[in-house]
């Protein structure tokens, strides 16, 4: 299952922590912090581990639904746009 997710400021900022319904899940950067918004990426609650400022087209893939609980950080200006892909959903 692919989508794409939109983070605005005044629409949906973040999304809480949760997992995927995946086993493994793909996550492309379609735009660049610092030019097209501030803020986002990517937490990793048990690893205190943010993945923040992915460059354009690259990837990070982690697993869903087991180990890696995460939620998307607060995007405080411009547009974050990411495509999602859970492998195995
Ligand atoms: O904002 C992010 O990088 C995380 C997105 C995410 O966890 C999801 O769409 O399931
Ligand atoms: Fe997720």
């Amino acid at each position: 299952m692919n989508f794409v997710v939109r983070y605005k400021p005044d629409e949906q900022p973040s999304l809480r922590p949760h997992h995927d319904s995946s086993t493994y899940t793909i996550n492309i950067a379609l735009n660049r912090e610092h030019i097209d918004y501030e803020g986002g990426g990517c937490k990793f609650l048990r690893y205190n581990c943010e993945v923040k400022n992915t460059k354009l087209g690259w990837m990070l893939m982690h697993p869903g639904r087991l180990t890696h609980f995460h939620e998307g950080l607060l995007v405080t200006n411009g547009t974050r746009y990411i495509m999602i892909s859970f492998i195995d959903p």
